[in-house]
């Protein structure tokens, strides 16, 4: 297989269940809480899946919002969309777990509850230029690139 979710090692046996799709025809697979958190108005949390995604070369797995849960909660992802890059994956600093920053933009808490699917991820193709030389392994997430 290359393109599937599974969890990291602290998050292995936990009854979470991987992302699906809930239709022949979605595009996204959602992707849920791995711990019950609150959010007060105005505040921001990187929410722990217990995932990482391993996907073929040339392809990004893009993490969006679930509009219910932007319409109904004001909840935002702090980053707009998520950027999952293939090299993230088994890293060593985190084993690619993926994150989803998620900032409360409305007037009330927001529970969000352990299995809550507040997110999407979609995985799709990429281009570079033809003069692309990166080669640099990637040894983590969230501003680990430090050149
Ligand atoms: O919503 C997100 C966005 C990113 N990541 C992880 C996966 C991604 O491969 C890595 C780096 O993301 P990005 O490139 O957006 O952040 P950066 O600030 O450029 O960090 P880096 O220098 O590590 O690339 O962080 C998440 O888990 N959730
Ligand atoms: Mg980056």
């Amino acid at each position: 297989m290359t393109r599937y979710f599974a969890f990291v090692s602290d998050y292995q046996d936990q009854g979470l269940s991987l992302p699906v799709r809930h239709t022949q025809d979605s595009a996204g697979y959602d992707m849920a809480s791995a711990v019950r958190i609150e959010l007060t108005p105005g505040q921001t949390a990187l929410v722990p899946t217990g995932l990482k995604a391993y996907m073929p070369p040339g392809e990004v797995l893009l993490i969006v919002i679930r509009s219910s849960w932007a319409i109904k909660k004001h909840c935002v992802l702090t980053n707009q969309v998520g950027v999952i890059d293939r090299d993230y994956v088994d890293n060593p600093d985190n084993e690619g777990h993926i994150f989803i920053p998620l900032t409360n933009n409305g007037q009330e808490p927001v529970i969000i509850e352990r299995g809550d699917r507040i997110a999407q991820g979609i995985f799709v193709r990429f281009g570079v230029t033809d003069d692309d030389v990166a080669q640099a392994t990637r040894t983590g997430g969230f501003g680990s690139t430090t050149h």
